[in-house]
């Protein structure tokens, strides 16, 4: 498996004070691969293009320009299903990614039917494995997202993530909103997946700490461009732009401050 995007572009129309649209683009020329069971983090400041760039590769928007490539596939214009069952999502915002109105059963039957024919019995019984999967359990299926903690509903969100097994997960601030100590278990979980499971991770975020927790790579992206990138997270304190040494410095400072430490697994 090999996920590779060439030469990526995306613009967006802004509306000025005049009332005019003008073209911005976001993303502006970015290429990357990401090998089987690797893990690229990006981060960068708000409003870089992360996002912008996330929601090209799974596919949810199509670049202007360049391709987003699974094996040699395009997954921009495929509609081949194999292909995009391959490719999957976990956001921030598990409150508003999740039908307030569906049971967890009902979040996860949706992505088992996508791609399966499947009767009742068998997705009940995948959909037990999943929560299994993720460290809950069968009782979890009748009950409501307002009846699960912040950390219980993000793990729904990666079961739903992975019940098609795929082979690449964009996460993008997918630990966010989390308290600390439920970010380190959410890690240490999708850490576990991506062994068990030989999923890549493309993971966006703000946090340089849990980038070095749980990543190979990482990705400094800056106005829809990439500055720099490191290959091997034994070598992030030497990164050469002063943008890097910006982010790496501020979430130095954050760790001393808010005592982040705890979660360091590179310093
Ligand atoms: N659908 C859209 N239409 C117009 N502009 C958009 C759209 N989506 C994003 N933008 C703009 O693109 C820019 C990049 O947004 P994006 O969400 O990709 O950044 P980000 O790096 O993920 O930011 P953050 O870290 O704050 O989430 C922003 O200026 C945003 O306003």
């Amino acid at each position: 498996m090999e996920l590779k995007v060439n030469n990526v572009y995306k613009n967006y129309k802004k509306t000025l004070s005049t009332g005019k649209k003008e073209k911005v683009t976001i993303v502006k020329g970015v290429s990357l691969t990401v090998k089987e069971k690797e893990c690229i983090g990006i981060i960068g400041e708000s409003g870089s293009g992360k996002s912008t760039l996330g929601r090209l590769i799974i596919g949810f928007e199509k670049p202007d320009k360049g391709t987003v490539l699974l094996n040699g596939e395009d997954l921009t214009q495929s509609k081949n299903r194999v292909l995009k069952k391959n490719i999957s999502v976990v956001f921030q915002d598990y409150t508003s990614s999740v039908n307030p109105r569906f049971k967890v059963k009902n979040i996860l039957a949706e992505p088992i039917k996508k791609f399966d024919k499947v009767n009742k019995s068998e997705i009940k019984k995948k959909s037990i494995g999943l929560l299994e999967k993720v460290g809950l359990n069968e009782n979890f299926l009748e009950r409501y997202p307002h009846e699960l903690s912040g950390g219980q509903l993000q793990r729904v969100c990666i079961a739903r993530a992975i019940a098609t097994n795929p082979k690449i997960i964009v996460l993008d601030e997918a630990i966010s909103s989390l308290d600390v100590s439920i970010q380190v278990q959410v890690l240490d979980l999708l850490i576990q997946l991506k062994n068990e499971m030989d999923i890549s991770y493309i993971f966006i975020t703000h946090d340089l700490t849990a980038i070095t927790y749980i990543c190979d790579q990482v990705i400094f992206f800056k106005e829809g461009n990439i500055v720099e990138q490191v290959n091997d997270m034994k070598n992030l304190k030497n990164v050469k732009e002063a943008y890097s040494k910006e982010l790496l410095n501020a979430a130095k400072k954050m760790n001393e401050g808010e005592g982040l430490h705890d979660i360091q697994r590179i310093s």
